[in-house]
């Protein structure tokens, strides 16, 4: 039986005593506290944004706060009304959060309370709805960069099927009779003009514009200064060259797939705030010559490092065991110090690890460092300032990576596709952790690129919502790579498989708010995450959601390269990646959110398809199937030919999704508000230009009605899973088809590896 199935949960007893004695641990300040905590990150952000963009952002915000509109959804007209107040203004409500306001005494225990600031919103509402301009105002005060980034924000998505495999969701799992991608689009072959000095700046949707006349898409990245920044650069770097040096199908392969827009991490013209027109197109042609200029490898030592091609290592280089058996005469010159650690039960290949005198490696691995600055890249990280307030981490991986025997393993947690994650103990601070051992026996060419991306990501970001990532240690040999993670008790997943009982609603909005700071964050910072999911949404007993597993995000606006549209995990994927788009947003994620909100709600999956044209039969079942008029362009979509049944489109308030979310109900369905179901309608809104932004969905009136979202102090609390491994309760009942398909990968490669460690 499943692990899983055997946890005893005090649902019952812990929502029978929602407001009493379990929720005493914490003092009612507590939820302000963590409000105003998640507020001021908002709030950095928010100057972020306003460095970034200028004051108009501002005031496009408040103008465009109280306008109204009317937008057709799933075949219904909805009104779109987006929240009163300006964002600061809903902000600097702090823990009031809200000032929601309740228009009933009703309310659910641990609600947050709500103030008078509606009356404020109401003042703000009518004085924009007194501008008969609301819509010109709108626009003219949005910020070019504001304006564009309703539109911008887009992964040109030129994949083709021969270049999918590196992503962890591009395996041939569902035999889905779509047809092939169009062709790639061609390259601009004008002479580009490089112009490396980070002081232009280009216009997000003139890039886009331009990308997609010239195949190029620029580069966009939240300012990173983690050292892994220097990694992924060289990743870049190796890439262009290799492809060049004959070996093009590989490299070319990832160049495309993983060619990090991390070159330009500092450079960002985005980042760095001003838009030039004048510089407009032109980081499109300097991609563009960055992709075909020949030039040496910045270094060798990163080469081999990364790519393991290089004959012989350098001194501090890694090196991992089991892939150069035939250079074993020529390992590296260091290694780290024998030790078994607790999570590696593979020990007895020590004999190939690298002896190392720790001290020298770290000279070794600074001074390549500074010799690494000498590279192009060099201004990409000196020259070019960061923005103020942009996440930054200031950990020096490379230097000063401690061993993972300086911890103690507790218990494994789970295994994923690309980790296995133990609960582990600092044994200096007695810390509880969470290790996430970067699996590397499916790389044959090097660090996990998947793995880079997330320690990149997760080292950099600073959120109460992102799960944090506070160092990365190293095994007894190099190839064995954990990231320290905060450790947080449940997944929503397992959670609610084993959970007796649904969230309530305003539980699900408490969990919402939370998810959707988080991914507010992201999307400020050009992050997509791609793979939002209830299992990727951890909760601690603080009540605290944070999102993690960042192994297939991106940085939108990323060079072009064969992005795949099998990103985001099947039942969660939006209908756009479902019909093969060549291009998507952070649209994307906000379906997610969607599926997410509604599987909060009833405690089960909204759409669960087994191959991909299941999911999108299963989504037009309950949605109707989409047109042009509902979802202009929907018919030149690839999937499109493929002969769907035309489920009728219903008006959205009778849909089928109404009727498994009813306003009231005596069934035991979820139940769920008008307004409520307009957000969930609005998430899940067919044209991913229609579908709501982050920013409306966290203003959205239902966050602001009764029951008001619970404090996180007062969530429910459950028995810790830690006891358990999640990975065994899922092995059980997995109703996920892409996990199913990737565990029966990992069980093959397993086997044929001999095995993988912990
Ligand atoms: N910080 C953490 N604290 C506690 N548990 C965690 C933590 N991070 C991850 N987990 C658990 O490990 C699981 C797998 O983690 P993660 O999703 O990061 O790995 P993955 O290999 O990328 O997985 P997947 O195959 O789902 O993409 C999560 O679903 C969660 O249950």
């Amino acid at each position: 039986m499943a692990a899983g199935r055997n946890l005893r949960y005090l649902d019952n007893e812990l929502r029978d005593h929602e407001s009493n004695s379990r929720f005493s641990r914490r003092e009612s300040a507590y939820s302000n506290e963590n409000y105003d905590h998640a507020r001021n990150g908002a709030l950095d952000n928010e100057k972020v944004s306003n460095l970034r963009h200028g004051d108009s952002g501002k005031d496009r915000d408040r103008i465009r706060s109280g306008a109204r509109r009317r937008e057709m959804v799933n075949g219904g007209y909805r009104s779109l009304q987006s929240n009163p107040g300006s964002r600061e203004a809903f902000l600097d409500r702090g823990p009031k959060r809200c000032g929601f306001s309740a228009r009933s005494v009703e309310r659910e225990p641990g609600e947050l309370s709500s103030e008078s600031g509606s009356d404020d919103l109401i003042e703000s509402e009518s004085l924009v709805k007194d501008n008969g301009a609301v819509k010109q105002v709108e626009d003219r005060a949005q910020s070019p960069v504001e304006k564009k980034r309703k539109f911008s924000p887009i992964v040109w998505d030129r994949d083709d099927f021969q270049t999918s495999s590196l992503s962890r969701n591009e395996k041939p799992l569902e035999v889905t009779p779509l047809p092939p991608p169009p062709p790639l689009i061609k390259r601009s072959s004008r002479s580009p003009s490089v112009k490396c000095d980070g002081s232009s700046h280009s216009s997000p949707t003139k890039m886009h514009q331009d990308a997609a006349q010239v195949g190029v898409a620029e580069v966009s990245v939240p300012t990173v200064s983690s050292p892994v920044e220097i990694y992924s650069v060289c990743v870049v770097e190796q890439s262009s060259n290799a492809g060049q040096d004959g070996k093009q199908e590989d490299a070319t392969h990832m160049e495309d797939e993983e060619n990090m827009p991390t070159r330009h991490i500092s450079s960002s013209r985005w980042a760095a705030g001003n838009n030039s027109p004048a510089d407009e197109g032109e980081i499109v042609e300097e991609v563009e010559i960055n992709k075909r200029r020949k030039k040496p490898p910045p270094k060798e030592y990163f080469q081999g490092r990364l790519r393991n091609k290089s004959l012989t290592p350098e001194v501090g280089e890694f090196v991992r065991e089991g892939y150069r058996s035939s250079d074993s005469g020529e390992r590296g010159h260091h290694s780290l110090p024998r030790s078994r650690d607790g999570f590696d039960e593979k020990d007895d290949v020590k004999g190939d690890n690298m002896e190392i005198d720790e001290e020298e490696r770290r000279r070794e691995i600074s001074s390549d460092s500074l010799v690494e600055t000498d590279s192009d890249d060099e201004y990409v990280r000196h020259e070019t300032p960061e923005p103020a307030g942009t996440p930054l981490r200031s950990i020096n991986m490379l230097q000063g990576c401690r061993s993972v025997d300086e911890f103690e393993r507790l218990n494994k947690i789970d295994e994923g596709t690309y980790g296995v994650v133990y609960r582990a103990k600092d044994k200096k601070t007695g810390e509880i952790v969470a290790l996430k051992k970067v699996k590397m026996e499916k790389e044959r060419e090097g660090f996990p690129l998947t793995a880079l991306r997330e320690i990149n990501i997760l080292l950099s970001f600073h959120h109460p919502s992102i799960v944090d990532v506070k160092e990365v240690v190293v095994g007894s040999s190099l190839d064995s790579i954990f990231m320290v993670m905060e450790y947080m008790e449940h997944d929503l997943k397992a959670l609610m498989e084993s959970m007796k009982q649904r969230f309530s609603q305003s539980e699900v909005k408490c969990l919402m708010l939370q998810l959707l700071e988080g991914v507010k964050y992201l999307h400020d910072n050009w992050v997509l995450h791609r793979d939002l999911k209830t299992s990727n949404l951890l909760l601690n007993n603080r009540g605290e959601l944070k999102i993690c597993d960042f192994g297939l995000a991106r940085q939108y606006g990323s060079p072009l390269k064969p992005y795949t549209h099998l990103v985001v995990t099947l039942w969660y994927r939006a209908p756009e990646l479902l019909l093969g788009a060549k291009q998507y947003s952070t649209a994307i994620d906000m379906w997610s959110l969607g599926c997410i909100m509604a599987e909060l709600l009833s405690k089960a999956p909204l759409f669960n398809g087994k191959t991909e044209f299941d999911q999108l039969d299963k989504i037009f079942r309950i949605l109707g199937t989409p047109n042009e008029s509902i979802w202009p362009g929907f018919s030149k979509l690839p999937g499109v030919k493929v002969n769907f049944v035309k489920h009728q489109l219903s008006s959205f308030r009778y849909n089928l999704l109404r009727k498994k979310f009813p306003a009231t109900s005596f069934t035991g369905s979820p139940v769920l508000s008008d307004a409520g179901f307009d957000l969930l309608n609005k998430l899940l809104t067919y044209d991913p230009e229609r579908r709501i932004t982050v920013d409306d969905a966290l203003k959205h009136d239902w966050f602001r009605e009764v029951p008001l979202p619970k404090s996180k102090d007062f969530m429910p609390t459950f028995p810790a899973q830690h006891a358990q491994d999640r990975r065994g309760r899922r092995m059980v009942k997995s109703p996920d088809p892409l996990e199913e398909q990737r565990r029966k990968e990992l069980t093959h490669s397993e086997l044929g590896s001999g095995g993988l460690f912990g």
